[in-house]
């Protein structure tokens, strides 16, 4: 799979998205804002309506979400109203099995497949802080996601992205400017028997990753904007970007 994990966050990136927003700090109304304008469907999950609502400011009459998920013991009930009368729905999966982060992304599927919409990629933003059982769980819900036919997820939180690889060869265009340089490849499923890569310092031929073996943390993108990997196992992809989201 081409994958150009950056894009989504240019002003010139073409990438059509569907945007989720986590209930996780956001730094840049900025960033919001481009990614509002590439988003064909934006998604609030539970708290995260807050965060949205809290950022907007001023502005919130203009960024109002397509829906808002979740069992809602976090969004507040004002901000559920607000959005409410905007025309969000709000969509109560009181299921105490799954987060409400893979609960909605199921949703968001759901509504793509219904509107007949395809987009490049699934960006939700948070995720990947906060309480480290959440950040655990974020992971988790992009191995529920692992289906073929399913956009890439990527999760992206102040400095930091991640995504899943799925068992095959991937090119990550990384030549947008604002990658900060360190990477990782990481086995979240167990072991990766055949690594390999290029376009890192430091890269791997037919190597296994595991934990407790090798795991591939604090690498560096070696600059030349393209890196290559071959697995044959998921395997996720953590890099770093220069602007906070
Ligand atoms: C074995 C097991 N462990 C833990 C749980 C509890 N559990 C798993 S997902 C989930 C919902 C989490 O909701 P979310 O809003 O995403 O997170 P919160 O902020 O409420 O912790 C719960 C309660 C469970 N159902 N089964
Ligand atoms: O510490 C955290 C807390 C939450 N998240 C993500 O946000 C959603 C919604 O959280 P609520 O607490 O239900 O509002 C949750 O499913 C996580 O994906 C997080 O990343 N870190």
């Amino acid at each position: 799979m081409d994958i150009e994990p950056l894009n989504c966050l240019l002003p010139q990136g073409k990438d059509k998205v569907a945007l989720m927003i986590l209930n996780q700090p956001l730094s840049s109304m900025e960033c919001i804002k481009i990614l509002w304008q590439k988003a064909v469907i934006k998604v609030c999950v539970d708290g995260g309506a807050n965060r949205l609502h809290d950022l907007a400011g001023s502005e919130r009459e203009r960024f109002i979400p397509d829906f808002i998920s979740g069992d809602l013991d976090s969004a507040f009930p004002t901000v559920l109203e607000f959005y409410k009368n905007k025309g969000s729905d709000i969509i109560h999966t009181p299921d105490q099995d799954y987060t409400d982060f893979t609960k909605s992304t199921q949703l968001l599927l759901g509504k793509l497949l219904e509107k007949k919409e395809q987009v490049d990629i699934i960006l939700a933003v948070g995720g990947l802080g906060g309480r480290f059982d959440q950040i655990m769980a974020s992971i988790e819900t992009l191995c529920h996601m692992q289906t073929a036919d399913a956009p890439p997820i990527i999760v992206i939180q102040q400095n930091s992205l991640a995504c899943l690889l799925l068992p095959g060869s991937h090119t990550l265009s990384v030549n947008t400017g604002i990658e900060k340089g360190w990477c990782g490849l990481i086995p979240i499923d167990g072991s990766c028997d055949h690594v390999t890569t290029s376009g890192l310092k430091w890269n791997l031929v037919d190597q296994r990753l595991q934990f407790g073996v090798l795991v591939s943390t604090s690498n560096t993108l070696d600059g030349s904007g393209i890196v290559h990997v071959t697995t044959d196992a998921p395997l996720l992809w953590t890099m770093g970007l220069k602007n906070a989201v």
